[in-house]
């Protein structure tokens, strides 16, 4: 008998689990014999709950809600020696991976996908002893995206953060990072630091558009110091999906890395959307480690 854990949290995406959960279980139990539905009611269910999923039987797991959600049931699942092959229905603002994965941000039209999706190998990361499918990022911008609340993400989307970082920009004060990968030691003075295993951060596909799921790598953007002025002479250039060039930023890829922050000034990071590891932070690759329902 084939066995599915659906995980939805009905706070994701403004509340709008409670529209799409009986739909998804529906087809869900349309490819698999059996479907238990499971709503998180707090922080941590979702990780719990799929790596509980990984040792008690189920076949294939699935969530419904944010990049914060996705995160969660992906460091379950990372943390089982055999991960079960995942699938998830976007419910967030941004939803980086289902971008990057062509996954359909509606919810009705991934959820109408769903028998035509087939599990393919994605790389994840880990920083430290958490797990990111996305992004970790530090700097002006991530922390600056930390704060932005949920009534300006419901009223304006993912522009709030763009909106925000671009103010946060104004007041900046770049950090001092030493970036030690597998062959260099490197030091920086940078304003925003992004470790990337997708094309997609933020919703924008400038940064790395090259980068792709399984490709093995981590796609490591050290923003430059720039002026406020740089910064409305990118905002074009951003918005047009181009990719950013070198007069920003250095782009490299690698497998492994370790960044240390040289400043005394404390500096959060951010995790696939939500507050990640502090400094220094160990960064490793680990390549096609999940299997990921994708329309074919
Ligand atoms: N029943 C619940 N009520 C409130 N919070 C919950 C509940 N279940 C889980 N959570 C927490 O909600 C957090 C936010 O969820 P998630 O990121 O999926 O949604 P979102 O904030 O709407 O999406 P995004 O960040 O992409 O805009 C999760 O990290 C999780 O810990």
């Amino acid at each position: 008998m084939n066995r599915c854990l659906l995980i939805v949290n009905p706070s994701s995406g403004r509340e709008r689990a409670k529209y799409h959960k009986q739909n998804l279980k529906n087809r869900l139990e349309t490819m698999f014999d059996y479907v238990e539905l499971r709503e998180t009611r707090q922080s941590g269910d979702a990780t719990d709950w799929a790596a509980e999923a990984c040792v008690s039987g189920f076949d294939s797991l699935f969530c419904m809600g944010g990049d914060g959600t996705l995160n969660e049931t992906v460091n379950g699942l990372a943390h089982a020696k055999r991960p079960i092959p995942f699938g998830f229905i976007p419910l967030g603002t941004i939803n980086d991976l289902a971008r990057a994965l062509h996954i359909p941000l509606h919810p009705e039209e991934a959820i109408a996908l769903l028998p035509r999706c087939k599990p393919v190998p994605v790389d994840i990361g880990r920083a430290n002893d958490r797990y990111f499918i996305n992004t970790i990022a530090a700097g002006v911008l991530p922390h600056a995206v930390g704060h932005v609340s949920i009534e300006q993400k419901t009223r304006l989307g993912p522009l709030a953060y763009f909106l925000t970082g671009i103010k946060a920009f104004q007041t900046h004060a770049p950090s001092l990072f030493k970036i030690e990968t597998e062959n260099e030691e490197l030091i920086y003075r940078s304003p925003l630091v992004v470790a990337m295993l997708t094309n997609s951060v933020g919703g924008f596909r400038n940064i790395a558009p090259r980068a792709k799921v399984d490709d093995g790598k981590i796609w490591l953007s050290v923003f430059k110091d720039f002026t406020y002025l740089d910064v409305l002479k990118m905002v074009p250039e951003f918005l047009s999906g181009t990719q950013l060039s070198g007069e920003y930023m250095t782009l490299m890829t690698l497998t492994r890395a370790r960044i240390t922050l040289l400043d005394d000034t404390p500096l959060t990071t951010n995790m696939d959307g939500d507050e990640g590891p502090s400094f220094p932070l160990d960064l490793e690759v680990l390549p096609s480690f999940l299997s990921v329902y994708i329309p074919q």
